[in-house]
């Protein structure tokens, strides 16, 4: 299966959210990682077929999807980033209800039905009240719908938001075990949500597709860019405002600053392994009011 985003640009009066991208997907899970109003979404919606391109294609195994469409809709599975779920709908019932909007016969509702339950691991609280459910338990009812009809591409936005660290681990696995033999999509701009599962990150700045490498290769990138420097607190604040710091940590009287700069910012500074918090910190410095890495 092969995806490709051809010189797509999408316009909204004057603004330009996305900017002549250029892409191949094949299967496995994708990270799209980008500051807030970096295009995301708007990719997204295209690639999911809700929203057509102000210039540009998309093909699935060459094809264009907006000639395909009905028959490139029935491959998709969406999640947007806020889902309308029908809070006194018990999950079964809940998804009972989406999956005979999707035209599912009884019988392969009552079959589906089961199977995604099972899949994201809600099958024992079915017959309970969805507006009861914890904000990781909703995102799973979200992608259970989204799973109804085995898509072979699930487009997830923001799936992790609002999620505590437990809930968001259980998500990504989730993700990631899904993910044989489909096109899994996911945005976000929470690094740990990708780092361990993407095969390939791709980063989007102002609309415009800045990298496409796998997690390994993007971090390569930076290796010779982080580092760690020891200092006295009067001096912390000289090096906040001449380099990018991606943490200070106390130790003692002293300061401990890890760093991204091209240059070595202190005679006794020392290499560190670079991580994809760094990474963001270096393409988004500019918006470091976005950094969440839990
Ligand atoms: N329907 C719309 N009308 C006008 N402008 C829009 C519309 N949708 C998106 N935009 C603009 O396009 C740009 C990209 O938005 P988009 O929602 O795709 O970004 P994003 O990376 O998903 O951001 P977020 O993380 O906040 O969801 C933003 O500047 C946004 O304001």
């Amino acid at each position: 299966m092969n995806l490709t985003i051809d010189k797509v640009t999408k316009t909204f009066g004057t603004k330009k959210a996305l900017k002549e991208i250029k892409l191949e997907i094949t299967t496995g899970v994708y990270g799209i990682l980008g500051a807030n109003g970096s295009g995301k979404t708007t990719l997204m919606r295209i690639l999911a077929s809700v929203m057509r391109p102000s210039s540009g294609h998309v093909y699935l195994n060459g094809k264009d999807i907006v000639k395909m469409d009905h028959r490139y809709r029935e491959l998709i599975g969406y999640l947007p980033q806020h889902v309308g779920l029908y809070k006194s709908f018990s999950a079964e019932k809940f998804l009972a209800y989406i999956a005979s909007l999707k035209g599912l016969s009884k019988a392969e509702t009552k079959r589906k039905v089961a199977e995604v339950l099972e899949l994201v691991g809600l099958a024992e609280h079915r017959k309970e009240k969805v507006g009861k459910f914890s904000g990781g338990m909703k995102r799973r009812v979200g992608i259970a719908q989204a799973l109804l009809n085995d898509p072979k591409i699930l487009i997830v936005d923001e799936p992790t938001a609002g999620l505590d660290p437990k809930e968001r681990i259980r998500f990504r696995n989730l993700l990631s075990k899904i993910s044989t033999n489909r096109i899994v999509l996911l945005s976000t701009h929470i690094v740990s949500d990708i780092e361990f599962i993407a095969k390939e990150v791709l980063i989007l700045k102002d609309g415009q597709l800045i990298k496409k490498e796998t997690p390994q290769e993007l971090l390569a990138g930076i290796e010779d860019k982080v580092w760690e420097v020891t200092v006295a607190e009067k001096e912390v604040s000289h090096y906040q405002s001449m380099y990018k710091v991606s943490n200070i940590t106390r130790n003692q009287d002293k300061f401990q600053l890890r760093i991204l700069s091209d240059s070595k910012p202190h005679q006794y500074a020392k290499n560190e392994i670079p991580n994809l918090e760094d990474l963001y910190l270096y393409y988004f410095d500019e918006e470091d009011d976005q950094l969440c890495s839990y």
